[in-house]
């Protein structure tokens, strides 16, 4: 059965992935963060890689993909919470992401390469 993570494997294990830009969601008990890469491409093929490795683990991602953005929310649908395995998804998405830059500041808007190249929005962010 899964269960949700204590108090203590929580501080255990949180502040090391905050340091890598996963943020606690403010109205859910879960964890999100958001990538920029450099095409569509790289995006997908980071999803592609992901995507074989939430299959061997059954645990997967929400996630939604604009162009080169991928912004992901990791939590456990079984437990509604977080519980190792997104820690451990989290850690693999880590690994699997390699140098792509990350959006760190979850209250700027998300902008991604087309919205930027059009002056849409102004690129402040990662
Ligand atoms: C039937 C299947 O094993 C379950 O639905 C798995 C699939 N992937 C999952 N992913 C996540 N994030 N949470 C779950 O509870 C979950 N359950």
């Amino acid at each position: 059965m899964i269960t949700s993570l204590t108090d203590t494997e929580r501080t255990t294990a949180l502040p090391a992935l905050g340091e890598t830009g996963w943020r606690a969601l403010p109205d859910r008990d879960a964890i999100r963060k958001i990538w920029k890469f450099r095409s569509f491409s790289e995006a997908w093929g980071f999803m592609s890689r992901v995507a074989l490795a939430a299959e061997k683990a059954d645990h997967h991602p929400e996630w939604l993909n604009i162009y080169n953005v991928v912004d992901v929310t990791l939590t456990t649908h079984a437990c509604n919470g977080l519980s190792a395995l997104d820690l451990a998804l989290a850690r693999k998405m880590d690994k699997l992401a390699g140098a792509a830059s990350v959006q760190v500041d979850h209250s700027e808007p998300v902008a991604c390469l087309c919205q930027i190249k059009h002056g849409e929005i102004k690129h402040g962010g990662a």
